[in-house]
């Protein structure tokens, strides 16, 4: 591959740019202000000689090699992994691609587009089956669990044994030589010199590369981004680029530093284009450095859209610990479809990614007119509403506050923390009347009723007690008398349940406190969050497996009655658990782990079954 010198952008003349210039039919752009506004931040941010200084690094790479790759290939090889099997979705939409025929788009005044469901949906169901538009599977991840790796093809995404590699950069890895020569012609040896040098990050937080995917992506169709005439569904199972031009971006609410950062990546990508790589020869351009603004404005877009709009690949992790979790910067890909899927802290359905396919799962049952939901970033349920608004703000420069389902809830509980003695159902806040009498009013029953002040001193003294002794007798007092002021799904509550477990559960004396309070820590956090989000499943696993290998747990064999109930609850749990696992692991050849995972849960439950009552 011969390369070219190009000429450094003129960032300066970039404002004095006509529009008559875009009147090329190749790459006129509707947007051309918008573009106009990413360079006069480039402008702002942009010194001559941090200009020049990019195009030095990029010339000064003496070792790199031109990729070759597709003329190596032996023909003949097949090397198939482990892959998952998932049957495809039965009924297909009218009017959205790669979507179940329950869903429907709408425009929500608040958080714009967003995907609803038309009829009841069961937990486990697909949502969407998508093929990725543009795919960035990281070349080798520790799928499964930490000692069997498992190798993707950078193209297609499927697992694979034996793999063929790109000698050059030595980063990517492909199936089939099909796979080669299509990634080969479409991207790859674009991209490979970069590799070479390690000139993008490809994790979760940087979206450099998948942004020159995009521009790669969009380069194969001449950049046209109109929809086809009489296509009057969102996506299309193909060129899919005029979805993924219309993307949403955030751009406007990002802070400068920020654009800065996203600017100077693009003047490097754009300037390693145009000096390693034959990029922009080959797009016979009638005026080259004109391209190159065009160019760069489109990679600010697509990086802003990816930021907005991707979403992270991750594949079930099984450890020796018998923990369950998904594995991060495994992975990315821009889907269309499944960007329209708004963010909620207790999403009702995930995304599980099946070789080239990212399905979106239910994870609990869904309504009818019910908004379809999954979690951008991984929630950590422990997180406080303040905290979560924080990360979606970051990192998703969200315009309103997050306005799902638990932080709703999370906000009114925290306006309404006690238990109203009048009704079953109301939350209270504590109010001071006009006499000076301070009382409880429940929001649901609008009635006034008194304060245990009794039993809030007396948790008091028991939680001081607890801080000088840091013994359990005193949080079993704290807890009595919290049963008394705060609702049973008071996250009061929860917390001294996780306490309580992981007291219990350190001194390993007596297993069954350490399953009661478990499952009652569990009981509440569910009502939260789905019990399939990976997080809690994975908390619960650990909870799970934690308590049966203790000594003690191995040595019980006769209870009470009541411990009886407790020993039978846990029980269900363990057989709920081998279904939850099973519902991330859909495929034939389950990894190691995750098979002895729930052979392991399988026998334990058969004890449990048969401990004998006293
Ligand atoms: C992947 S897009 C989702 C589709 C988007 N509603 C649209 O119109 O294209 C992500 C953007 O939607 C909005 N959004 C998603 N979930 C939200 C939530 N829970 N609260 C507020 N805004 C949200 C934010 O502006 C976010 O940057």
């Amino acid at each position: 591959m011969g390369h070219h010198q190009a000429p450094l952008p003129d960032f300066d003349r970039l404002l004095s740019i006509p529009k008559e210039i875009f009147g090329l039919k190749k790459f006129y752009t509707d947007e051309f202000d918008a573009f106009k506004k990413y360079y006069s931040k480039i402008n702002q941010c942009m010194d001559d000689n941090s200009i020049r200084y990019l195009a030095n690094e990029a010339n000064e790479l003496p070792y790199l090699l031109p990729c070759e790759l597709s003329s190596k290939v032996k023909k003949d090889s097949k090397n198939e992994g482990q892959n998952f099997e998932v049957a495809p979705m039965k009924q297909t939409n009218d009017k959205i691609e790669f979507a179940n025929s329950c869903l429907n788009l709408v425009e929500s005044h608040n958080r714009g587009k967003c995907l609803v469901t038309t009829s009841q949906v069961n937990q486990g169901d697909i949502l969407i089956d998508e093929t990725a538009t543009v795919l960035q599977v990281n070349p080798i991840c520790n799928c499964v669990d930490g000692e069997h790796k498992m190798f993707r093809c950078h193209h297609c995404a499927f697992a694979v044994n034996k793999y063929l590699a790109c000698s050059h950069c030595n980063v990517v890895i492909y199936c089939t030589p099909r796979c080669l020569i299509q990634s080969y012609n479409d991207y790859h040896k674009y991209e490979c010199e970069g590799f070479q040098r390690h000139y993008w990050r490809l994790d979760d937080s940087d979206h450099s590369y998948i942004a020159l995917r995009m521009i790669l992506y969009g380069a194969r169709y001449n950049f046209n981004h109109d929809i086809p005439a009489n296509h009057d569904k969102w996506g299309i199972n193909g060129n899919n680029y005029p979805f993924v031009y219309r993307l949403k971006t955030n751009f406007d609410k990002m802070p400068i530093l920020r654009v800065y950062e996203i600017l100077r990546k693009a003047a490097h990508t754009i300037i390693y284009l145009m000096v390693r790589t034959n990029f922009f020869s080959e797009l016979q351009p009638q005026n080259e450095t004109i391209l190159h603004y065009y160019v760069g404005g489109l990679f600010v877009k697509h990086y802003c859209q990816a930021q907005m709009n991707c979403v992270q690949l991750r594949y079930p992790n099984f450890e020796a610990d018998y923990s369950f979790n998904t594995v991060g910067t495994s992975g990315k890909a821009i889907c269309p479809t499944l960007a329209m899927l708004n963010h909620s802290c207790s999403p009702n359905a995930v995304v599980v990614l099946c070789n080239d396919r990212v399905l979106v799962k239910a994870i609990r049952k869904i309504e009818a007119n019910e908004e379809v939901t999954i979690a951008y970033k991984e929630i950590n349920p422990f997180n406080s509403l303040q905290e979560r608004q924080l990360l979606m703000l970051h990192y998703f420069y969200f315009e309103t506050v997050c306005d799902c389902e638990l932080c709703f809830y999370e906000s009114t509980w925290q306006e309404y923390p006690f238990k109203c003695r009048s009704c079953a159902l109301g939350r209270a806040k504590k109010m001071t009347l006009n006499n000076g009498e301070e009382k409880l009013y429940c929001k649901n029953c609008t009635s006034f009723s008194f304060i245990d002040h009794k039993a809030e001193k007396s948790a008091l003294i028991a939680g001081k007690l607890y801080k000088s002794t840091y013994n359990i007798e005193p949080i079993l007092r704290v807890l009595d008398s919290c049963t008394k002021i705060f609702p049973c799904d008071s996250w009061v509550l929860m917390d001294l349940y996780k306490l309580l477990f992981d007291k219990f559960y350190t001194w390993g004396e007596k297993p069954i406190e350490t399953m009661k309070y478990g499952l009652c820590y569990y009981k509440v956090l569910e009502k939260y969050m789905p019990k399939l989000y990976p997080a809690v499943l994975e908390a619960k696993l650990c909870f799970i497996y934690g308590t049966l290998n203790t000594r003690e747990f191995k040595a019980l064999e006769k209870v009470t009655k009541t411990e009886f109930a407790t020993v039978q609850r846990f029980s269900d749990e363990c057989l709920r658990a081998k279904k939850d696992i099973l519902f991330y692991v859909p495929h034939k050849v389950m990894g190691p782990y995750a098979t002895e995972l729930v052979s392991h849960l399988q026998n334990v439950q058969v004890k449990l079954r048969t401990m004998k009552e006293r």
